[in-house]
């Protein structure tokens, strides 16, 4: 069947897209296919004005007093708002501020100090690894706990599972193969053993529907730049159910995360609800573009998200294995709906095949030591660029492009 598509079909499918308007919203260069906004979203064209108002009114003409006129004192929790939505929160339950890796932290230590007596972190040996990083740091610094690794070659969650797991921590969507792990099932068998689940949603926010509330999760982090197009380094955000508020505290306990951080007081005392999820100073400049952004995210239907990026995906993984298979490109992604938004391709020249891609136009990026991955970010590409893209791959790869010499020096930042 795939074999048979033409670009004129894949055309009048972008010219009925009910999401093909959000294009014109960003900025992208001219001639470049972006497969990369699962790792640094494109710029939506509204950030612009934002940033230049924040900028020039609120600090420029306002100066101090924006921390009050401008709202600036309440951007973790307004932003959280803003955001909560796009992953089932109701109101009260989601700050906007500080990494992933730090909210992890953050949200660990919490989710430890509410089940004691359990000294056992289950986590996955596939997941990105700040997230274990931050685990193996935390634990650290805690007598007698310890990490117990699922997945790959590992047992999988329900033999991992018993009376001695305080908490686990998953990634919705695999960063590497895009795999999606159900997050409602996880849940509910991480709750029968009286555990207590915090979800790294960094690859599935914005690009599938979440629902949190529904799920009965208990803690959640994830990052605004991918899906989000916050842009480089927003804040990222942190999710704390509302039934563990009130009993839970978190380690990072600065000042903006007290009760009342303008008495100066001695002693901390944090703040009522998911306020004491707060550390310090919020990063204002870095919440415009995201800011702009999440407006237009309100116009989204995530439904539609869901649909055309099964529809991306799902044509760009028939494509490449009916014109590259046999040339010993690879999909990794599953071929059913228990994928994310993104493509993994495995092939010995991988890093070679990226270079290659990036100079016929088309961007993807690479993660040692074999793996391509491409992004598909529903609000801005369209079903004719997974046709160009598979395109420029057959080229590079018929030509052995990846025997360039310069290709094989490697960036800092792959
Ligand atoms: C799954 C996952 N978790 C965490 C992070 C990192 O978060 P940060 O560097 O923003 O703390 C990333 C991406 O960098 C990621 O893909
Ligand atoms: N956060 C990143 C960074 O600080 C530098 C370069 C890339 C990133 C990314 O977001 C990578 C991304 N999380 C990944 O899945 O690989």
């Amino acid at each position: 069947m795939t074999t048979t598509v033409r670009p004129e079909a894949l055309a009048a499918l972008d010219a009925a897209d009910p999401l093909a308007a959000f294009r014109d919203r960003f900025h992208l260069p001219r001639d470049v296919v972006y497969l990369v906004g699962n790792s640094l979203g494109a710029l939506p064209e509204a950030a612009r004005a934002r940033v230049a108002e924040v900028v020039d009114r609120e600090w420029g003409d306002g100066l101090v007093g924006s921390w009050n006129t401008a709202g600036w004192f309440d951007k973790p929790r307004d932003v959280g708002e803003l955001l909560a939505p796009l992953i089932g929160a109701a109101p009260g339950q989601v700050l906007v501020c500080d990494t992933t890796s730090l909210n992890l932290y953050k949200a660990l230590f919490a989710a430890l100090a509410l089940r004691p007596g359990r000294e056992v972190v289950v986590a996955e040996a596939h997941a990105f690894p700040t997230d274990l990083y931050m685990i193996e740091g935390a634990l650290g610094t805690r007598e007698g706990h310890r990490t117990r690794l699922i997945g790959r070659d590992a047992p999988d969650l329900a033999s991992a599972l018993n009376e001695d797991v305080a908490v686990v921590v998953l990634s919705h969507v695999d960063y590497r193969t895009g795999a999606l792990t159900d997050l409602a099932e996880a849940t509910r068998q991480a709750r029968a053993h009286g555990a207590l689940v915090i979800w790294d949603l960094c690859h599935s926010v914005g690009a599938l529907p979440v629902d949190l509330d529904a799920a009965g999760a208990d803690f959640a982090v994830g990052c605004t730049y991918k899906y989000l197009n916050g842009g480089p380094g927003s804040p990222a955000f942190v999710y704390v159910a509302r039934r563990h508020q009130e009993a839970a505290r978190q380690p990072l306990s600065g000042w903006h995360g007290h009760r009342a951080p303008f008495e100066f007081a001695v002693g901390y005392e944090p703040a009522a609800g998911i306020d004491r999820f707060r550390t310090s100073t919020p990063q204002v400049l870095s919440y415009a573009p995201l800011e702009a952004s999440l407006g237009m995210w309100r116009e989204v239907d995530l439904g539609q998200v869901r649909a055309k990026s099964l529809a991306l995906t799902g044509l760009f993984m028939d494509l490449v294995e009916s014109r590259l298979g046999a040339a010993g490109v690879e999909v990794v992604t599953p071929r059913d709906e228990r994928r994310g938004s993104h493509v993994a391709l495995r092939h010995e020249h991988s890093y070679g095949i990226v270079r290659a891609l990036a100079d016929r136009g088309v961007l993807g990026d690479f993660r040692a030591p074999d793996t391509m991955r491409f992004g598909f970010a529903p609000l801005y590409l369209r079903h004719l660029d997974v046709w160009n893209a598979v395109a420029a791959m057959e080229e590079a790869v018929a030509t052995r492009a990846w025997e360039r010499p310069e290709y094989a020096n490697r960036p800092t930042v792959t």
